[in-house]
């Protein structure tokens, strides 16, 4: 019998448990769920309510597993668990489900397999936090336990009895959990918890045990997924729509969630916050902050997807996906088709942002074919003009920033616009007279490329900009003119008008955003027309490692109201996290739009070893221990492992080392690694957007981490020092944010002043 429509989810969490069961049962629910789908009455099935539970049922999956099941609705099911036959009808009073009074979300908790894994496992720890030392310092739950009589040990003080049953509950915690909650005294326990626990539940929990404030926890945890509207507890109808209950329906989703180990949970099951950004219908441009790991960039994908299922039917590519630079736009490439196939990718344009103002000034251009030379070889040009002219006045650097940031940055195109220019972010001041002579400087500048044959991304950014905001404003005026004339039939197409003009997307996605120069932003602006869900933008302030920095309200792109933040990283641990927070030192960021932001909340429910430091006395040491640490990992496939250093020498020289040790590596290059299989070496600029499982960072070294050149200009420029400081910190961070499991950092002589307070409670453990 088919015909039936009949909706079946599966609850995440339900999908770890099932990725554990032996692969024909994987097979068998593959089967059960279509057949269930088809009509769940067929006998084969065996549908039955569960004694006790109006809305837990089971069904069979093969001889021994039975499915548990939720009736949402008449024809609404959402699989809650596949268990073993024996282990469902002997505790079936310890099955619970409800309705989270916070978030609205459907929460199912087995009591007895929480007993059994979480209370009853071996404790290896005492419930003093792991690590006594660190800086956000896990707050003893309790306070200080009396001391006991020698020979009577006290008995460890529960984790959490600072908190009321009503804090928890208020909080967001699981009802039913609440007991468990109160018994736990380990952090083994605590940490088994968290994996059987729903989300919400573990995330405060970990908070809390992590030294958090309960007003904090409130406010950066629980409310951010709290339901806006009353919760009605008896509606599992209205609460599977919730974004609190994480499920998937589709059967592709159920198919890939069930094939196991390569699936990735991030194209299926998306966090409450998450979701809520995916979908939201925006009035303009959005904006989407949080620390690096947070799924910025699975939001962007996710985004990109719910974009186009809503487009009208189509062969054009109406959605421009883009991002940094030619390696990550790879990535979201090959992520987007493992998200949507080729049906989604026939409608998105990907290309990152260089390649997109390149084709702008092409298309425009034909005979432009200048080559394009990189910020180093401008700077080698600029140093060259200067010693030609016997100028010793200027710095090289400063003259090129200027010239960038403040004249093509603003599209200043006089002497007089130049004079008047906003130096913002620059630092230092410019007299009148100085500015005349950095504009003649300039413009010979401009004259000797043009003679040389050869243009800067930053003159193609630009160039793009203008083309692009002229062609928009060509475009506004011929929307004038049909209105004026009521209608598009009235205008003639041969008057030269251009009836076949239009905005190149209707919506733009942008990843990195934090790194995009304010050009960039000026031809992105101008290739959609100002309207609803037009920019979505995802980045993070704390990982620019580029000069540009932007308030993108003055360049026509107004976030104001429609910015957002996500703060639960996926990637990392609370070790690492934390550890790399205090790279960043007492520095304040931006918000993209002259306010600033934080990253308050930012946290994670991983956890795992907390981070070594490695201090050697030079160099080639730090080289022969690095090659001995990953000789001590072991099998591990050597694509999961990153080195990242200072300099481009280096690279060679780590790679040499390797190479010695007949340990295969490779270099990531500018369009990512080159090669296939091998131990990723690279400078940290080239780790932006990627991930590993083992992190090494080395060099790390006063004088390399800042260069010397940055400390210097302490005195000599100290806003530059300022912006060169905060970049250099920015660019650590990165580099220690790309690790998953494990993160070592190597340095040789005196330690880079950023490792200052993580050297404080974390003492190195080589000499
Ligand atoms: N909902 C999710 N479920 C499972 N995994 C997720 C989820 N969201 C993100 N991840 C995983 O977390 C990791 C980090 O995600 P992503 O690269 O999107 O973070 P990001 O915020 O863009 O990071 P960065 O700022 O460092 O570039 C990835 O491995 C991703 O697959």
């Amino acid at each position: 019998m088919t015909g039936k429509n009949v909706t079946l989810r599966l609850l995440d969490k339900a999908d770890r448990e099932i990725l554990k069961l032996p692969r024909p049962v994987k097979g068998a629910i593959y089967d059960f769920q279509h057949k269930f789908k088809t009509n769940p009455d067929s006998a084969g099935l065996r549908l039955k309510q569960l004694q006790g539970h109006d809305k837990l049922y089971s069904a069979r999956v093969n001889d021994e597993y039975r499915a548990l099941l939720l009736r949402l609705a008449d024809d609404d099911w959402l699989i809650v668990s596949v268990k073993h036959r024996k282990d469902v009808y002997a505790h079936l009073d310890r099955l619970t489900y409800s309705v989270n009074r916070v978030t609205g979300g459907i929460e199912y908790v087995d009591l007895q397999v929480v007993q059994e894994e979480v209370l009853n496992s071996p404790v290896s720890r005492a419930a003093a936090p792991a690590e006594p030392a660190a800086p956000a310092e896990p707050a003893a739950p309790a306070e200080p336990v009396e001391p006991a009589r020698p020979a009577e040990p006290a008995a460890p003080e529960p984790l959490f009895a600072k908190w009321s049953e009503q804090q928890l509950t208020d909080l967001g915690v699981a009802p039913s959990l609440i007991p468990v909650v109160a018994a736990l005294t380990t952090e083994d326990q605590l940490l088994g918890l968290v994996e059987y626990a729903p989300q919400l539940t573990g995330e405060v929990l970990l908070a809390l045990y992590d030294g958090k404030a309960y007003d904090d926890v409130l406010e950066q945890v629980t409310a951010p997924v709290a339901a806006p509207e009353p919760v009605d507890p008896e509606d599992f109808r209205a609460a599977a729509e919730r974004p609190a209950t994480i499920v998937t329906t589709t059967d592709e989703a159920l198919r890939e969630a069930l094939e196991g180990e390569d699936f990735g949970r991030w194209k299926v099951f998306l966090h409450p916050t998450q979701a809520k950004l995916v979908t939201r219908d925006y009035s303009g441009p959005a904006r989407v902050g949080g620390g690096p790991g947070t799924g910025k960039t699975i939001v962007a994908l996710h985004r990109v997807k719910h974009l186009v299922e809503r487009l009208p039917a189509g062969r054009n590519k109406p959605v421009l996906l883009t991002t940094y630079n030619k390696n990550l736009a790879a990535d979201l490439r090959s992520r987007l088709l493992a998200l949507g196939g080729e049906t989604l990718l026939s409608r998105v344009e990907i290309s990152h942002v260089d390649q997109l103002a390149l084709r702008t000034v092409r298309e425009a251009e034909p005979g432009n074919r200048k080559r394009i030379i990189d910020e180093a070889q401008a700077v080698r040009e600029w140093r060259s003009l200067l010693d030609e002219l016997g100028e010793d006045r200027w710095d090289a650097e400063f003259l090129n920033d200027e010239w960038t940031q403040v004249i093509l940055g603003q599209a200043v195109t006089s002497r007089t616009e130049y004079f008047r220019a906003r130096r913002a972010g620059r630092g230092g001041t410019v007299t009148r007279a100085e500015r005349a002579e950095i504009w003649q400087l300039v413009e010979r500048f401009t004259q000797r490329l043009d003679r040389l044959g050869v243009q800067t991304w930053d003159q193609i950014a630009e160039r793009a900009a203008q083309l692009e905001v002229a062609r928009a404003r060509r475009i506004q005026a011929l929307d004038r003119r049909r209105e004026e004339a009521g209608g598009l039939d009235n205008i003639h197409v041969a008057d030269g008008s251009g009836g076949w003009l239009r905005y190149r997307y209707r919506h733009i996605v942008v990843d990195e955003a934090q790194d995009l120069r304010p050009a960039h932003w000026k031809m992105l602006r101008a290739m959609t027309a100002p309207d609803r869900n037009d920019l979505f933008l995802v980045g993070d302030t704390h990982q620019r490692i580029y000069k540009n920095q932007v308030t993108l309200g003055s360049l026509g792109i107004n976030i104001r109201g429609r910015s957002s933040k996500l703060s639960l990283s996926y990637r990392t641990t609370r070790q690492i996290l934390r550890s790399a927070l205090t790279l960043l030192g007492d520095e304040t960021y931006d918000d993209l739009d002259g306010s600033s932001e934080t990253l308050a909340g930012y946290r994670s429910v991983l956890s795992g070893a907390v981070p070594d430091l490695h201090r050697l006395n030079d160099w080639e040491e730090e080289r022969e221990a690095i090659a001995a640490l990953i000789e001590s990992w072991g099998q591990m496939p050597h694509e999961q492992i990153a080195i990242a250093v200072p300099t481009n020498l280096m690279v060679s020289e780590v790679m040499k080392t390797l190479a010695q040790h007949g340990i295969r590596a490779l270099e990531i290059g500018p369009d990512g690694p080159r090669g296939d299989s091998g131990v990723h070496v690279g400078t940290m600029f080239r780790f932006k957007g990627l991930e590993y499982q083992r992190m090494i960072i080395a060099g790390v070294t006063d004088g390399l981490v800042p260069r010397a050149s940055v400390r210097q200009r302490r005195t000599t420029d100290p806003a530059r020092y300022r912006t060169e400081m905060q970049r250099a910190r920015s660019l650590l961070f990165v580099a220690a944010t790309r690790a998953r499991d494990s993160l070592d950092i190597f340095w040789h002589g005196e330690p880079s002043p950023f490792l200052k307070e993580l050297i404080k409670v974390r003492p190195p453990v080589a000499a």
